[in-house]
């Protein structure tokens, strides 16, 4: 894999404004995403991860600090996709439009449109399911809506906020190695935020760790051995050190 950074994140510090004061959710975050990888946040609850997503997606919010991508062309209205926890469907709409909704956005013409969001249900397993609701779907088969959604655009960075825990254990296995499988073949570069340890390592390629509110990063591990069942000495060192940040 490739070590070229893709996105710079320096000194990140960002507040929320309420009737009740300012709340401090980003405070000082400095992290590298390289090409290519899937690289994980993993924090508690309130740490400011999905503060950051938002941010780095430009769906706005006020920051200091620095984000930078560094690869040459690189729009971050054209070039990143987000999904979101909830997974965000359109419950008036089809699974179909569901998924055109990103490429009506960027104005593709509608014929395009047609083939790649056929395509794209094809290749999560959704052929047949198209003009069915949101609704008419279990909890695994919207979060294949929700990425092909995303896929669909082809996103050079897919940002991913805790994108399966609303399924229950078996479908959540199911999806995480479904995303390997996208990943190896789209050659995208991910950003994932989880509160789940071996979620983490089962999909990290680098994890990150994030302290309690307001969120910075804690450590940083690699992890050479995702996708080898190796992952069981390093979620017990993530556990411990875990700990240890959330008792401060
Ligand atoms: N719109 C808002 N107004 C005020 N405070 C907010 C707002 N959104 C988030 N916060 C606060 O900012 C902090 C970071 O929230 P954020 O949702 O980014 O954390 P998170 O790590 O994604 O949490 P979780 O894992 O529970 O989803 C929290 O203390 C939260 O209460």
């Amino acid at each position: 894999m490739s070590a070229e950074v893709l996105l710079e994140v320096r000194g990140l510090r960002a507040a929320y404004r309420g009737p009740g004061g300012s709340v401090l959710a980003l405070d000082g975050v400095d992290l590298d995403v390289r090409r290519g990888e899937i690289a994980v946040l993993l924090g508690p609850s309130g740490s400011g991860k999905s503060t950051l997503l938002h941010l780095l997606a430009g769906l706005g919010g006020e920051y200091t600090g620095s984000i930078v991508y560094r690869i040459p062309d690189f729009d971050p209205r054209r070039d990143v996709a987000l999904v979101l926890q909830s997974d965000a469907l359109l419950p008036w709409k089809t699974v179909e439009d569901n998924v055109a909704l990103g490429l009506l956005f960027r104005r593709v013409p509608r014929e395009e449109i047609r083939t790649r969001v056929h395509a794209v249900l094809a290749e999560v397993g959704l052929q047949g399911l198209g003009r069915r609701r949101p609704y008419e779907l279990s909890g695994g088969q919207r979060a294949r809506v929700a990425l092909a959604r995303a896929l669909v655009t082809l996103p050079r960075l897919l940002l991913l906020d805790e994108p399966f825990s609303a399924l229950d254990a078996l479908t959540r296995e199911a999806m995480q190695d479904f995303l390997l499988r996208l990943h190896a073949e789209y050659g995208f570069t991910a950003l994932l935020v989880t509160h789940d340890i071996e979620e983490a390592v089962r999909l990290g390629d680098r994890i990150f760790l994030f302290t309690p509110q307001p969120g910075k990063v804690a450590h940083v591990w690699e992890n050479p051995g995702r996708g080898k069942g190796e992952g069981a000495s390093l979620a017990a060192e993530i556990r411990a050190r875990l700990r240890e940040v959330m008792a401060g």
